[in-house]
């Protein structure tokens, strides 16, 4: 859209379809009239004081807004594109052999990672964080939908295509937990924050056994809570269609409601992990030892079948330390489901 095109529009339909332009015109200061003006006649007919309050000239307003108009709607059609697939070329491990295999994980997917200490799951994670292309030490590339991502891909902050959870996660600000993802749902263009804060938080309440309220302070949540807010978050409002997660065992978070929330939104989710409770939920395993990826292994049915089984063991479990928590005795002969 041309300045003059922006600038022939009624006013109070720029205001309205650009929410970016009321926020700059509040900012400012200015107070825009109920009449149907179009918005060169409301900026044509602003008091000289209120230009020179804001310290801005009359011919530049008109520019500006055009140029605001024109980088939101950029970001809204990045954010727009789609993400079919990931594929990823193999390198070499430790020892300088090579992998040797191609593998495409595409939407929806859940692929887990395995190994021992040391074997170089973080670093196949940061391979694909960083969309590798030869030039992390495993040698490993990076494909998005089939074709080698652009430099602007890899490198511009504000279409990163990878979410990262990691283990460690501290918060600085001192905001409250709504005005922290309101202003995340404000930064993606959401047309109401607030309440997309308010869904976001009562999805990470049903994924964490400690509940908590909207208005505390994000510097006072527990590992636990800060975990399952910024799975909710990266599920709802991140931009990322790859999410990669280092481990969620042991934080309080429902790790099968996690997963179900992430792949819910069409996202390729790669999480290192031993659990079985996530390895088995996969639709495959990678297996890494000496720092490359030794063998690929698809869930069975069989498998399939023990997760069930697994899921009911651990119910029980999960049970018996709801109990411990309440203070209750143990005493009973547990009876382990079959
Ligand atoms: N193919 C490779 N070639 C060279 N170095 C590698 C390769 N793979 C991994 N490494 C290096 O090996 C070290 C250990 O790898 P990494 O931290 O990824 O292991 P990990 O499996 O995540 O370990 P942990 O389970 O303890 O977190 C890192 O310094 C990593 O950069």
């Amino acid at each position: 859209m041309k300045a003059l095109e922006l600038g022939k529009q009624p006013l109070t339909t720029v205001l309205e379809q650009h929410p970016m332009v009321a926020d700059f015109v509040t900012a400012l200061g200015f107070s825009a009239p109920d009449e149907h003006i179009s918005l060169s006649q409301w900026l044509a007919e602003l008091p000289d004081e209120a230009l020179f309050d804001a310290g801005m000239e009359r011919g530049q307003i008109l520019d500006h807004l055009q140029r605001l108009v024109a980088e939101v709607q950029l970001m809204a059609d990045r954010h727009a594109e789609r993400i079919d697939s990931v594929t990823l070329i193999g390198g070499r491990d430790k020892s300088g052999r090579a992998e040797n295999l191609e593998l495409t994980f595409r939407a929806g997917e859940i692929v887990c990672i395995v190994g021992p200490t040391g074997s170089g799951k973080s670093r196949l994670l940061g391979d694909i964080e960083c969309l590798a292309q030869g030039d992390t030490p495993t040698g490993r590339r990076v494909l998005i939908n089939g074709t080698e991502p652009d430099d602007d891909r890899r490198y511009a902050p504000d279409r990163k295509l990878v979410a990262q959870l990691s283990q460690n996660m501290n918060f600085v600000v001192d905001l409250s937990v709504r005005e922290l993802i309101a202003m995340h749902a404000h930064c993606r263009l959401v047309s109401a924050p607030e309440q997309m804060a308010d869904t976001v938080i009562a999805c990470a309440n049903a994924l964490t056994g400690e509940k908590f309220s909207a208005d505390v302070s994000v510097t006072q949540l527990s590992g636990g809570q800060t975990r399952a807010l910024m799975i909710a978050d990266a599920a709802l409002l991140s931009a990322s269609p790859v999410v990669l997660i280092d481990e969620i065992e042991n934080a309080g978070v429902d790790r099968r409601q996690a997963l179900e929330l992430l792949t819910r939104g069409e996202k390729i989710v790669l999480i290192s992990t031993h659990d079985p409770l996530l390895a088995l939920r996969g639709s495959r395993r990678l297996v890494i030892r000496n720092g490359g990826i030794a063998e690929v292994i698809e869930t069975s049915e069989r498998e399939r079948q023990n997760l069930r089984h697994i899921e009911r063991i651990d119910a029980t479990l999960m049970d018996i330390r709801e109990r411990l928590r309440g203070g209750q005795r143990i005493e009973e002969d547990i009876a382990w489901p079959n």
